[in-house]
């Protein structure tokens, strides 16, 4: 039977309930997943420092562990886009993964209990091994639940958009991403149980059923035609325009149209990563690199984790600005600035970011003492007579020290223990006063302290304390206070923010409107992994690279990220914008085939395929 076109959309689509032109389930699903990323961003933030400080990770594993859970993150959309494809549809996949990932965020936070294991009560946990598996297996479940629902949930709001409503659709990109920013500024645990709202909108959403194996089809098409190719490699075959056309014997045209339109914009996401690679370190050595500065912002004092709220905070101002001002003034000016352009614009801008990360940190190491190298010590003698004194170390002797320090006893007074740091205190807190209680037996005074951020001091305190109210204790700075503000990393923010806008969100929107209509999460997919790779090039780079400057690395990145976005210019230079829905009609055209009954058609032809194989348990081919 055929039906005329616009009597299709109406079987095929439910029609939505709309307000100010946009379908009223876009709300339930914006509002889910700012709960999500307000959840996924709380526990990330903290991240890093829970490796360095709790896990007492050196900076470099937490580095890495940090980038390798963020790469899985962004591996498992392609295990959603299955699950949602060919078993379960998008709406139960983001259902089922959330579960999995509400569990996962619990067994996290377990995980960060160290009294569970510390039966000593000192403070610290007894069984690192318990907290380290225990912390391990929350990521992964964090990783499955967060990646799995991520390309079902732009491809779903997207689902939830009609024909004539093309143009909500993309302020709906950005609105998704405004919402993504709004919920990582906003953190806490409680965020999985808030995600009921997505269950509440269910009876407004156009649910697609699951459009079979799609992705299983695609492999097993793309491996005909290379086999096919192969086969007829000799010259005596005449060559085809494309050599997905080599699956024409067996498969369907409008499928090869499809994947042809994939393959072209997975493609054009090859240099992608390296964005990724240095977007993604905002969260780990940017965060490091604000321990070693001063949060003390007189009104209120910043932590190094709180830091990565700029992002979010710049997205919500930028986004607006960009869509509303930037954007239309620069069409006004006659520009072209198409989404590849932004994109590649994005790249410089984050690579500018790394270049101003490079001279923060340069400023951050004149502030450095020199640390004894690993073949080096470093021994603090404090005299507290008035007179000089001199300390003299022959070289032929042995000088031992335990543990952190030694103590010098004199007839006169006990001091306390003399420095041997090695590194900048940095617990990833900032406190600026602190009360101290001496006791002995009934005896105590209290004195109070300011101290500076990354400060290390040792306090003298004689015999004679208690009785003159803590007025003789001593005071020696070890170690200068970080004096570097964390304010001169929002340049570095801003830039890298104004990336994100440009390369980000148009991503986003690029991903959507370039894939097929059954191919949609599969291409968000595709291009949330170009996030995994990202972040798998900064453990490739971080531990290769392993330059003995902060500031070359930043500098590297940088470079190599320019590098990157020249080839992506010229990539894109080349690529032609497509109309999927215009080619798909175009296909059913020339097959002279209505879309229901072509789609009904490839899914049979599909099936009796599998069928046949089972049966005979042999391999056919239709050629
Ligand atoms: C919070 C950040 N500005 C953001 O919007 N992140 C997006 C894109 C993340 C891709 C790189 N990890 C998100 O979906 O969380």
């Amino acid at each position: 039977m055929r039906y005329p076109p616009t009597l299709l959309i109406i079987a095929t689509k439910k029609l939505t309930a709309e307000c100010c032109g946009y379908p009223i389930s876009i709300f339930f699903i914006v509002v889910n997943e700012f709960c999500e990323r307000f959840s996924y961003y709380g526990m990330r933030a903290v991240l890093v420092l829970y490796f360095r400080y709790f896990l007492l990770w050196d900076d470099d594993l937490a580095t890495s562990i940090y980038h390798a859970f963020v790469a899985l993150c962004y591996l498992t959309p392609i295990l959603g886009a299955i699950i949602a494809d060919s078993w379960l549809g998008k709406f139960k996949t983001i259902i089922y993964l959330s579960i999995v990932y509400a569990i996962g965020q619990v067994t996290m936070a377990i995980s960060t209990i160290h009294d569970i294991t510390d039966a000593n009560r000192d403070g610290t946990p007894d069984n690192f091994t318990f907290h380290i598996a225990l912390s391990m297996l929350g990521l992964i479940l964090i990783a499955l639940g967060t990646g799995g629902i991520k390309p079902c949930v732009a491809a779903f709001g997207g689902d939830q958009f009609q024909e004539h409503q093309s143009r909500q659709l993309n302020t709906f990109f950005s609105v998704f991403y405004l919402c993504i920013n709004a919920g990582s500024l906003l953190s806490t645990l409680i965020t999985p149980v808030l995600r009921v709202v997505f269950i509440a909108g269910s009876g407004m959403y156009v649910k697609t059923d699951p459009e079979g194996n799609i992705m299983w089809s695609v492999c097993k098409c793309i491996g005909f035609a290379i086999k096919n190719r192969f086969r007829h490699r000799s010259s005596s075959y005449p060559k085809r325009e494309h050599w997905m056309d080599w699956a024409n014997e067996k498969y369907d045209k409008l499928l090869i149209a499809q994947i042809k339109m994939v393959l072209k914009v997975l493609f054009l996401y090859i240099p992608l990563p390296m964005f990724w690679t240095l977007f993604d370190q905002k969260g780990s050595r940017w965060t490091l690199q604000a321990t070693t500065m001063s949060g003390d912002f007189g009104a209120f004092i910043l932590q190094p984790d709180q830091m990565q709220t700029v992002n979010p905070i710049l997205i919500l101002t930028l986004v607006p600005i960009m869509d509303r001002l930037i954007f239309p003034l620069i069409q006004k000016c006659g520009l072209n600035f198409s989404p590849l352009k932004r994109m590649t614009v994005g790249m410089l801008f984050a690579a500018m970011a790394f270049v101003s990360a490079a001279l923060v940190q340069i400023e951050i190491d004149k502030t450095l003492p020199n640390f004894p190298s690993s073949s080096e010590s470093q021994l603090k003698v404090v005299n507290t007579y008035s007179t000089t004194l001199n300390v003299t170390i022959s070289p032929n002797e042995h000088l031992l020290i335990e543990s952190f320090g030694v103590q010098l006893h004199t007839s006169k007074h006990t001091y306390s223990t003399i420095s041997y740091v090695k590194s900048k205190p940095r617990e990833g807190k900032n406190a600026i006063r602190r009360d101290f209680v001496l006791r002995h037996g009934e005896q105590w005074c209290e004195f109070s302290r300011k101290f500076g951020f990354g400060a290390s001091y040792t306090f003298l305190i004689p015999s004679t304390v208690f009785s003159d109210d803590c007025e003789s204790i001593t005071e020696v700075e070890d170690m200068k206070p970080n004096s570097v503000h964390m304010a001169l990393q929002i340049p570095q923010y801003f830039l890298i923010t104004t990336g994100e806008v440009m390369f980000s969100v148009t991503g986003l929107q690029f991903s959507y409107s370039q894939a097929p209509k059954n191919m949609k999460s599969v291409l968000q997919a595709g291009w949330l992994c170009t996030n995994a790779v990202g972040n798998i090039i900064v453990l490739i780079v971080a531990e290769l690279g392993k330059l003995p400057k902060q500031w070359a690395e930043y500098l590297l990145f940088a470079s190599l990220l320019v590098a990157v976005s020249i080839i992506f210019s010229i990539m894109a230079y080349f690529y032609t914008y497509i109309d999927p829905a215009e080619i798909e009609a175009q296909v059913r055209k020339e097959q002279g085939l209505e879309p229901e009954e072509m789609e009904k058609e490839t899914l049979e032809m599909e099936e009796k395929d599998e069928d046949q194989k089972n049966e005979q348990g042999v391999k056919q081919t239709k050629i």
